[in-house]
């Protein structure tokens, strides 16, 4: 039966949010044939009280041919199952299909007023960790197929069409989308952008420097040879124009203390559940109370706008000119309002302060002289984020001293996210966020 072999299957994808808890029941909610050989799913997976949907490509065949057996789902009814998005004679369906804004079944595809998509292009499944599935097309576009679904146009679709309206900086172009109505709600499948093939990610970037400095630790921070603090500066600077551009394009609005109080409340909600979750925290959590409580003390009004949501070096990506800034979904997982909701701009500052310490001590997890690098840890996650904090300022962040309080609150509420992303998705990463509460 389909849905045994989809239920066996879809537990080991790493964009299954649901992994790690048993699978209750899976259901077909729709199946609609794109093309012969090629079904699109929206499936409806319970665990307990919880009821997710996720949308799969289906790759039929009598015989599922070696190049396709590593994505292969299993035999049933007679017919080979597996998924299509590794499938390149498949996936071109979906670009063509935006190309000429068509409507199949419930879906629509649809493409930017005058993007011109090259159809020929063929796809390859992107191998970074992502939460989604990334196609990318060629040297010149990635699809990203939004593996679970929440009823609503998708936060990254919605702001980058913005910022692209605006001629903003610092975005990759987008060129098209996919959509279909759950729930009555028109809700993005998929969204197709410029691939940026000559760029570095974040990430890589920031572990290259600090590499290069425990390789050589009688060096300082500023000395190695992959000093990266010109690049935080320039990233704050493009990060403060992002801000710019999105208070410009979206409503903004004013947080009036008494609802920065109760923003506190709420973090403290969100605390005690991850220590619930994550006993390693209990003995942290009063130093994430003493800091929501100093933001309840001196509490005042404070500019919101839309905001990128999960602010991290992963989500940046270095060209020859530019930083871009990509995945503007906020927090995966949480609801959408929430992740539409206005927020300080200093939370995506604060999501980057926290990847420089990500950057920083990652590498000392299992280094075999981590006890003798934590120093140069510690001066290459400060360097780079104050670099960082003047780079913001530069580029017309706003950064007062009466933020820093509401800031340092930010970045420990982040440390909690962090803390329970780890112990679900990467047990063995779990110290690093826990780090941010000893600093
Ligand atoms: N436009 C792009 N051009 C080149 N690489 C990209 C682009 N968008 C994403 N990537 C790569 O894919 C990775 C995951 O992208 P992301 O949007 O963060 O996916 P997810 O939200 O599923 O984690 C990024 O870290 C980057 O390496
Ligand atoms: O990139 P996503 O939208 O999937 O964000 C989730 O996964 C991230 C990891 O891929 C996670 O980011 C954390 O790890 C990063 C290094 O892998 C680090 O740079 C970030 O600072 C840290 O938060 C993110 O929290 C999660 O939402």
């Amino acid at each position: 039966m389909l849905t045994e072999l989809l239920t066996g299957w879809i537990a080991h994808q790493r964009w299954f949010a649901g992994k790690g808890r048993p699978i209750d029941a899976l259901a077909v909610d729709s199946d609609l044939e794109l093309a012969p050989g090629l079904r699109h799913l929206i499936v409806s997976v319970r665990q307990g009280e919880t009821r997710d949907r996720y949308q799969l490509l289906l790759g039929c065949r009598q015989e599922i041919p070696d190049r396709l057996t590593h994505a292969q789902i299993g035999y049933a009814d007679g017919q080979g199952f597996y998924d299509a998005a590794h499938d390149a004679d498949l996936t071109g369906t979906l670009l063509e299909a935006m190309a000429a804004g068509r409507d199949l079944g419930p879906l629509r595809f649809r493409h930017l007023e005058g993007a011109g998509i090259d159809t020929s292009q063929r796809s390859l499944v992107l191998g970074a960790e992502q939460s989604n599935t990334s196609l990318v097309y060629g040297d010149a576009y990635i699809c990203k197929l939004f593996r679970r679904l929440i009823p609503g146009v998708n936060p990254e679709l919605e702001i980058t069409n913005a910022l692209a309206l605006r001629k903003a900086a610092h975005i990759a172009q987008p060129y098209g989308w996919i959509e279909t109505d759950l729930d009555g709600e028109p809700t993005t499948l998929a969204m197709t952008q410029e691939f940026l093939s000559n760029a570095n990610d974040g990430w890589a970037l920031a572990l290259a420097s600090v590499r290069d400095l425990y390789n050589s630790p009688e060096r300082s921070a500023s000395d190695a040879g992959g000093d990266f603090s010109a690049e935080s500066f320039r990233l704050g600077t493009a990060t403060a124009e992002v801000h710019r551009e999105m208070a410009a394009a979206f409503p903004t609005g004013v947080m009036e203390a008494a609802e920065v109080k109760s923003l506190m409340e709420d973090q403290r909600r969100r605390l005690a559940r991850a220590v619930e979750e994550v006993p390693e925290l209990a003995a942290r959590a009063h130093v994430a109370e003493e800091a929501y409580q100093r933001v309840v003390d001196v509490a005042h009004a404070v500019p919101v706008q839309r905001v990128h949501g999960d602010y991290h070096l992963g989500q940046v990506m270095r060209t020859p000119t530019d930083w871009i800034i990509l995945d503007f979904e906020g927090e995966p997982g949480q609801p959408l309002a929430e992740r539409r909701a206005l927020s300080s701009p200093l939370r995506d500052v604060a999501g980057m302060l926290r990847s420089f310490d990500y950057a920083a001590r990652h590498l000392l997890a299992d280094h075999p002289e981590a006890g003798d690098l934590h120093a140069q840890a510690v001066e290459w996650a400060e360097l780079n984020r104050s670099s960082f904090l003047a780079g913001y300022s530069a580029g017309g962040g706003r950064l007062r001293g009466e933020d820093a309080v509401l800031l340092r609150a930010l970045e420990l509420s982040k440390a909690v996210y962090e803390v329970v992303y780890e112990a679900r998705n990467r047990p063995s990463w779990l110290p690093v966020p826990l780090a941010a509460f000893d600093a």
